[in-house]
């Protein structure tokens, strides 16, 4: 039923010569929620992408998504969330979480691009070549060109072919996970709670088996006391956990907690790139979501961020096009060239480098740790107070506030932990390149 409605419900981009505005490239919700704010702007945007439905489960922090606006695409709210690391007492995070509906978020974005006169082409774009007029040509598949004054693209982390990237960057790591949605007998948790991480050793009393000894968290959100969505996640690994791993993980452990799987109703694998290169700010065409690396590096979370930036970014774009039109009137006819740049900038100024910066160390930081040592930080992580936490996962904290953020943390750490977080301060690479980031005004 959700097949084909970009198609059926907006407008054929005219492929006539006239020039869009905008071409907004992927239509996942980065690239919906981006041209739909651009359009609401007065701009003639088109959109291209295949036309599929969101695939992926999102979870979300209730009060984000409430701030969106977008509280009615959430199906099922907790009112509170937990985390267990060992057997002492479990966190509560004191915070509502909720589990969106991806067929209602689809349908808002799209509502919100129907509304403010999106127009739309599913096709695949190949290549994106400037025109001597210094226009954008994006080139589709079946030699269909379509002419705009800018391009972006936001067709997820695989984008590549579209974009280039900083050379020389940080390595891409992966966030994998493996999720089921049962019907189960025994369901071990509380209905009302989300299980944000369960990282208990739940092999403790048997012979071990391979996986146990990866550091592979449970995240589980019980739909009602016999319904649950499980999902056997790898918060970030240097090459990609395989899913068979995962699925075993997931499998034994049930075993172990006594739950007996009767039916199942979904099943997803998940496989988000996190970390890498930033894109390289020089280049005419635009990128926005993922393709532009705002994945956060040290959650795998993005959607939150793409949503509540896309007004923002669409009136950066709007601004730099209509300057554009202002020149062009007293020069030439020929786009200035430093258009994209300002565009480029306001996504990525020096600020968000330097948060990046941080995350990518926090990141690289995780990465080295076992269980053990996981546990160990996630319980300093989770006594931060609470803005400090939470403004680390939603990316809203102020380069400053994450180097408050990293003091306290080293003062509430063990001390074994306190050496571990100076070490990697002084001997990582990404360290050093947090250093020089933060020292370059
Ligand atoms: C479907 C989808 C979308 C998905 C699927 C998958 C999943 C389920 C996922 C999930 C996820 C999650 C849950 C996540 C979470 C995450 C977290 C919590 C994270 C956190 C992190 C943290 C960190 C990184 C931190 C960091 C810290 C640091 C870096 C610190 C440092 C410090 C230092 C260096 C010290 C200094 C001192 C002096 C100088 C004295």
């Amino acid at each position: 039923m959700h097949h084909a409605e970009l198609a059926v419900r907006l407008p054929r981009i005219f492929t006539g010569d006239d020039i869009l505005d905008l071409v907004v490239i992927g239509c996942g919700p980065a690239g919906l929620a981006l041209a739909a704010e651009s359009a609401k702007l007065g701009l003639n945007v088109g959109l291209i992408g295949p036309d599929l439905p969101f695939t992926n489960n999102y979870g979300v922090w209730e009060d984000e998504f409430k701030d969106l606006g977008l509280e009615r695409c959430i199906e099922h709210v907790w009112r509170d969330t937990i985390v267990y690391l060992d057997d002492t007492d479990p966190i509560y995070i004191g915070r509502a979480y909720g589990r969106v509906s991806r067929h209602l978020l689809h349908e808002e974005l799209l509502k919100r691009c129907v509304e403010s006169g999106v127009s739309y082409l599913s096709t695949k774009v190949e290549r994106i070549i400037e025109a001597s007029s210094g226009h954008r040509l994006v080139e589709c598949e079946g030699n269909v060109v379509i002419p705009c004054r800018l391009a972006t693209v936001a067709s997820g982390a695989a984008s590549g072919k579209l974009l280039e990237y900083e050379v020389g960057g940080p390595r891409v790591s992966v966030q994998t996970a493996y999720g089921i949605e049962v019907e189960v007998e025994n369901n071990p948790y509380d209905p009302s709670l989300m299980v944000f991480m369960d990282y208990r050793d739940y092999m403790k009393h048997k012979v071990q088996c391979l996986e146990a000894k990866y550091p592979t968290f449970l995240y589980a959100m019980p739909m009602s006391p016999t319904r649950v969505f499980f999902e056997e996640t790898c918060l970030a690994s240097k090459d990609a956990m395989p899913f068979q791993l995962l699925k075993n993980k997931l499998m034994s452990r049930l075993e172990t907690m006594g739950v007996r799987i009767v039916r199942t109703y979904e099943e997803e694998w998940s496989y988000i790139p996190v970390g890498g290169s930033l894109p390289n700010t020089e280049q005419k065409n635009l990128a926005f979501g993922a393709a532009a690396s705002m994945v956060h590096p040290a959650t795998g979370y993005s959607v939150v961020r793409s949503l509540s930036e896309a007004p923002k970014y669409a009136s950066v774009i709007a601004n730099v096009l209509k300057q554009s039109n202002a020149e062009n009137m007293l020069v030439s006819s020929r786009i200035s060239g430093n258009i994209s740049m300002q565009a480029w900038n306001a996504l990525w100024p020096q600020e968000r480098k330097r948060q990046r910066a941080f995350f990518l160390f926090g990141l690289a930081l995780i990465l080295q740790f076992d269980v053990e040592g996981i546990r160990t930080f996630f319980h300093s992580f989770f006594r931060l107070p609470k803005w400090m936490s939470q403004g680390f996962l939603g990316s809203t904290l102020s380069s400053a506030d994450l180097l408050l953020f990293a003091l306290y943390m080293f003062v509430i750490a063990p001390n074994d932990m306190r050496k571990c977080l100076i070490n990697h301060l002084m001997s990582d690479p990404t360290g050093a390149i947090m250093v020089k980031t933060y020292l370059t005004i």
